[in-house]
């Protein structure tokens, strides 16, 4: 979709900020620029929509070289996002919306529309912030517009530049969600531009890591976490990758044990009968439906007298996870609840439970693969939901 071919930009005072950069962002891909500041990510980005012409090279979108468009026609397919949003002061919220549209020569009623639409996609009930001004918001909810007036014209290609920088941490990862939850059905094909390596890693299918002018690896978020390339990657991206290799590293059923299940109107005797031969202690407790109720021992069946059920001594569980859910995820639910496992559900189903040592042996597993230069990670928890 985006092909850069050996592009370099030297600035007239003799700076090379980009120096024979070459890449490829998929149709529908989310790519995020990251590295420190001046190493050339913003260059890179506003060589794109030709706010800033290469020196060499060439830049191809959908197979077109863009040195050959008209700069306001390719600008149209372009949604442009930065930090400081940029909106008119003097123009509600609505109209700021609407800009695009109405340049590209919609009528206002529909461009009026089309942007009560969009803001309503990112959160903003239209009928409350339309009418406001850009002075009347929170800086979270003018990056909410930022981002609903690059998506107005529907370009096919979004350009993002520290798009959520200047909001405190938690709102900053409420956008980032949201974001993504956006994306997911929009599929932009999108540059992100940030120097920060967590949003990187949170929001990129694939991250560019650049050093001064060039990019040092290129490679998914696992991967980049994993095996960095280089010593000075390894460095940006930090000592506590490990830590950060938890919101990358999904759970496959590898990792899972399979207590033995009873029924909470299960009659005591035979559940702590089957356990013995199990030599389990304890199982999984399913309600009359199938769906997770919580968990019960081995020792309070063998002590309990021999009439009764199951949901005389069961306790509840609270802490699960969805098949394919990050280890973050698990290790939040485990630290949230107190638990000792957590519970991985495929809608209501469970699939099976994670324990702490599997947890670290999917933590081991995929810092080995990715050494051996297999990206296990990213692999699709579709066996799992089969099985
Ligand atoms: N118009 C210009 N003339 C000369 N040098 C420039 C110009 N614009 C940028 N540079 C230089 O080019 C290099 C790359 O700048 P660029 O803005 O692309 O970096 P960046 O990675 O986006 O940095 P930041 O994160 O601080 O925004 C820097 O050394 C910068 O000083």
């Amino acid at each position: 979709m985006i092909r850069f071919e050996q592009v370099s930009k030297v600035y007239p005072d003799g700076t090379t900020a980009v120096d024979d950069l070459s890449f490829e962002v998929a149709e529908g891909e989310l790519v995020t620029l990251v590295g420190p500041s001046g190493c050339g990510k913003t260059t890179t980005m506003m060589m794109v929509n030709r706010l800033i012409q290469p020196s060499s090279g060439r830049i191809l979108m959908d197979g077109e070289d863009i040195a050959g468009a008209d700069p306001v026609e390719l600008r149209r397919r372009i949604g442009y996002v930065i930090q400081q949003v940029g909106l008119f002061p003097h123009r509600t919220i609505l109209d700021n919306t609407a800009t695009v549209p109405l340049l590209t020569g919609w009528k206002k009623d529909r461009a009026r529309a089309r942007a009560a639409e969009l803001l309503d996609l990112v959160g903003l009930d239209p009928k409350v912030y339309g009418p406001r001004y850009p002075a009347q918001l929170s800086g979270g909810q003018r990056q909410r517009v930022g981002v609903a007036r690059a998506l107005a014209a529907d370009p096919p290609v979004l350009l993002m530049d520290e798009p959520f920088g200047a909001v405190d941490p938690v709102a900053r990862e409420r956008l980032q969600d949201e974001f993504l939850t956006l994306q997911s059905t929009v599929r932009k094909t999108v540059l992100l531009v940030t120097h920060d390596i967590e949003e990187a890693v949170r929001m990129g299918d694939r991250i560019a890591v650049y050093g001064q002018g060039r990019i040092e690896q290129f490679d998914s978020p696992a991967a980049v976490l994993g095996a960095p390339a280089t010593p000075y990657v390894a460095q940006f991206v930090g000592a506590d990758r490990g830590l950060k290799r938890l919101s990358v590293t999904t759970v496959e059923q590898d990792d899972l044990e399979d207590p033995p299940r009873v029924r909470l109107d299960e009659q005591v005797a035979p559940a702590a009968a089957r356990l013995r031969t199990e030599g389990a202690r304890w199982a999984v407790v399913l309600d009359e439906d199938g769906a997770l109720h919580g968990w019960v021992a081995a020792d309070d069946l063998a002590l309990a007298g021999p009439t009764g059920t199951v949901g005389d001594l069961a306790r509840r569980m609270d802490a699960w996870i969805p098949v394919g859910a990050p280890l973050k995820h698990a290790f939040s639910e485990m630290l949230q609840w107190d638990a000792g496992w957590v519970a991985v559900l495929d809608g209501a189903r469970l699939v099976g439970v994670l324990t702490p040592g599997k947890l670290h042996e999917a933590l081991r597993r995929s810092v080995d693969a990715d050494q051996q230069g297999v990206q296990r990670d990213q692999v699709e928890f579709d066996s799992v939901a089969d099985a």
